[in-house]
């Protein structure tokens, strides 16, 4: 569980967050909304303590990123705007050096390996180098290695960014599986159509304050409003940095 309140955080004078607060539970997939600049990846990226918040607190499995990120990180998976691939390495062996960073036994990381290959469809690209990869091969072997050490947190930013239909699928499949596992996942996006299939709960950011918090269908209700969309433009007074 995941667990954050009242956080601020400003880069000069920019006020990034000015008060995010939410709860992200175990066995859900919630999504976190917000238009362009809102301070999603700000958040994100002070969940796994790479950036230091100016006020607040924050919960990971009832431990602070900021005081112990290591403890943290061994349990959370994030997915970045920077995918941080390595172009000389097969897909193959890209994986297993993060299995090895992460400790894994050798065994384990080539099952790991077979089943994330099966889950995201990577059979093409497995034994291939990563120079030459396309946006969403990119973005697929990013989310692997991601889920590979089986975190019981996942922080996915915008992982639907540029997937072919087979691939948004699968990564569906995978968002799927990782709440019957009963992980935590927090999903910024800006496709409306992949909170609709894929969400259980919504968070929606705007000028870095938590506006809302609700299932789909509640944010709906609480605007009276039918469509996600809609309520999401009404939610924040902006139809700015949304897809459908
Ligand atoms: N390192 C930084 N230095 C200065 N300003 C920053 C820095 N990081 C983020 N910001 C600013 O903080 C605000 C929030 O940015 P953030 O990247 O968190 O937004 P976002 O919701 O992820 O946006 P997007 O949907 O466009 O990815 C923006 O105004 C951004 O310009």
């Amino acid at each position: 569980m995941i667990e954050v309140h009242d956080v601020t955080k400003h880069f000069g004078k920019v006020h990034a967050l000015a008060g995010a607060s939410f709860t992200a539970r175990d066995g859900q997939v919630t999504a976190l909304l917000g238009p362009n600049g809102a301070g999603k990846t700000t958040l994100l990226r002070m969940l796994v303590g790479l950036l230091r918040r100016d006020s607040g607190t924050i919960a990971v499995d009832g431990v602070d990123p900021g005081a112990d990120p290591l403890t943290v990180r061994r349990n959370i998976g994030f997915l970045t705007d920077q995918f941080g691939l390595y172009e000389r390495l097969t897909t193959r062996e890209y994986l297993r050096y993060f299995g090895q960073l992460n400790r894994m036994e050798r065994r384990a990381i080539e099952q790991r390996i077979d089943e994330v290959t099966a889950l995201l469809a990577l059979e093409d690209i497995l034994d291939r180098r990563a120079k030459g990869f396309s946006q969403g091969q990119r973005i697929k072997v990013a989310l692997a290695r991601t889920l590979l050490h089986r975190p019981r947190n996942l922080l996915l930013d915008e992982p639907s960014r540029g997937l072919d239909v087979m691939s948004t699928r699968a990564l569906r499949r995978a968002l799927a599986a990782l709440r019957a596992d009963g992980c935590c996942v927090i999903m910024a996006t800006h496709v409306m159509q992949e909170v609709t299939n894929s969400c259980d709960d919504v968070i929606v950011i705007a000028n870095g304050v938590t506006v809302a918090q609700g299932t789909p269908q509640s944010l709906c209700e609480r605007t009276g409003i039918a469509s996600l969309e809609d309520a999401f433009v009404k939610l924040v007074g902006t139809d700015e940095g949304i897809s459908a």
